[in-house]
């Protein structure tokens, strides 16, 4: 299988349990690996032939920040779907990370897989 990657998509936004969290946005840091075919594109050298990374970026962007959600999981859940769904991508491996989540470590977050390896 093909990988079309994103790294460090970096997205602000109201995210979190807490009642303060509600109040403010905080930066969230997604890591994602887009399971597709890149032979078509690689051929034809067009882009309407690619998984454009750009308009991926931009949907994700625009549904978490929508969304506002409470758990990371319940995100990360809610951008699988939404790529699975809208792009042709037959599996992915999403990481979202919240940034100084915890004093002691950089980032905190979760790691999904969702889709079968080239079902597309
Ligand atoms: N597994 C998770 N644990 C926690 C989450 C979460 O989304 N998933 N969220 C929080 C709070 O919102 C925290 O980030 C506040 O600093 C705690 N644990």
């Amino acid at each position: 299988m093909d990988y079309i990657f994103l790294r460090e998509l970096r997205v602000e936004t109201v995210i979190g349990v807490y009642d303060w969290e509600r109040r403010i946005r905080q930066t969230l840091i997604f890591d994602l690996e887009l399971g597709t075919d890149v032979r078509r594109a690689a051929t034809s050298g067009k882009l309407a032939d690619a998984l454009d990374y750009s308009t991926v970026a931009k949907s994700i962007s625009q549904f978490v920040v929508a969304g506002q959600f409470y758990l990371l999981e319940s995100l990360a859940e809610g951008v699988a779907t939404l790529v699975l769904e809208r792009f042709p991508v037959s599996w992915l491996r999403l990481s979202v990370g919240k940034l100084h989540a915890l004093s002691n470590a950089r980032i905190a977050g979760v790691t999904i897989e969702r889709g079968k390896p080239g079902a597309k």
